[in-house]
């Protein structure tokens, strides 16, 4: 009775998925176990927690949509200003975990813990992760010590801030990290350890309300390589789109044909964001291009994924490049 109240909102990945053989780790069918099923597998969770679960949906997570998160997101919304709600755990495909992590962080209206766990063996095979980082994040959703801490992605005995988590390696259990930064802590026999927090703005600290939308502005990513053409860039602008991320080489520098072509979108009222493909550091202001006279918005260190979810944030509220460019220098 006096033990925390978790819900799980189940919506797919690998930590529901089943393999023809207990060794398939390549080439199982993601999302397939509901999350009742995923409930009873991990037993111990009665001594740590009351669980509750919901099937939000069911998904490969490469399949996550700006829908799915405003659904994921007002759900979350709802259940945490209940008084019988403790914390929220989500589970979610690894692939764009780093995503639903961020968009969550930024529109979450609570202190309460949330925290979004995956796996990267499915459920059918041995030595799967899914149970034990089940168990740690319904651990951590019923702590004390996660509350105002924004939302955590927690795997693989590690707390990770959504901000700055990313999936580093397509198959190794301990794919997420913060790149140079570090992770926020532990999770010990379901107890969270912290040893740091994130510095940037989030949940009740934002600006952003999705409680009344029921679309967000397109925003889409252009890649930074050798050799490459304008033709994206036009492309996301003949579609009509609101925002452009571009992915950038290095210092998020861009290439002569795709400068044009984004200084040509900008004219017509497209917000540029210049990031980086690199993985980690900052994409400094008037660094590799020059943004105050390209009147671009720098990304500071958040990867071109992230930086496509603030930038359709920021666009739900404003449409002033100085204003955006603060928005990336607070969340
Ligand atoms: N390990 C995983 O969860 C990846 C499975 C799948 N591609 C997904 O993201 O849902």
């Amino acid at each position: 009775a006096d033990l925390p109240n978790v819900t799980i909102l189940a919506t797919g990945g690998t930590i529901a998925g089943t393999g023809a053989t207990s060794t398939t780790t390549v080439g199982y069918t993601a999302a397939k176990i509901g999350v009742e099923k995923l409930i009873e597998a991990v037993p111990e969770l009665k001594t740590i927690a009351n669980v509750k679960g919901e099937q939000v949906f069911q998904i490969a997570s490469e399949n996550m949509t700006n829908d799915y998160w405003l659904t994921l997101a007002k759900r979350v919304n709802t259940l945490l200003r209940q008084s019988d709600v403790d914390g929220i755990v989500i589970t979610h495909g690894t692939d764009t975990i780093e995503e639903t992590a961020y968009f969550l962080n930024l529109v979450v209206k609570s202190d309460k813990p949330v925290v979004i766990v995956g796996a990267m063996r499915p459920a059918t095979a041995i030595s799967a992760d899914g149970p034990i980082n089940l168990f740690n994040a319904v651990g951590v959703a019923g702590s004390k010590d996660a509350k105002g801490r924004g939302v955590l992605v927690a795997l693989n005995d590690e707390i990770q801030g959504a901000r700055e988590v990313t999936k580093t390696s397509t198959m190794l259990a301990n794919t997420f990290r913060a790149p140079e930064l570090g992770n926020l802590g532990y999770v010990v026999r379901g107890q969270p350890m912290f040893y740091r927090a994130s510095t940037r703005k989030h949940t009740t600290a934002t600006e952003f309300d999705i409680s009344r939308l029921d679309k967000l502005p397109e925003v889409d990513i252009v890649y930074g390589y050798a050799n490459a053409k304008r033709l994206p860039v036009d492309a996301f602008v003949a579609a009509g789109d609101a925002g452009l991320v571009h992915a950038g080489t290095g210092n998020g520098s861009l290439a002569n044909p795709v400068k044009e072509a984004l200084k040509e979108a900008r004219a017509k009222g497209v917000v540029i964001v210049r990031s980086s493909r690199t993985g980690s550091g900052i994409t400094a202001r008037n660094g590799e291009a020059n943004d105050d006279e390209l009147d671009f918005v720098a990304a500071d260190n958040l990867n071109p994924q992230k930086a496509r979810i603030l930038l359709m944030l920021a666009l739900t509220r404003t449409h002033d490049t100085g204003e955006i460019q603060r928005m990336f220098q607070t969340y």
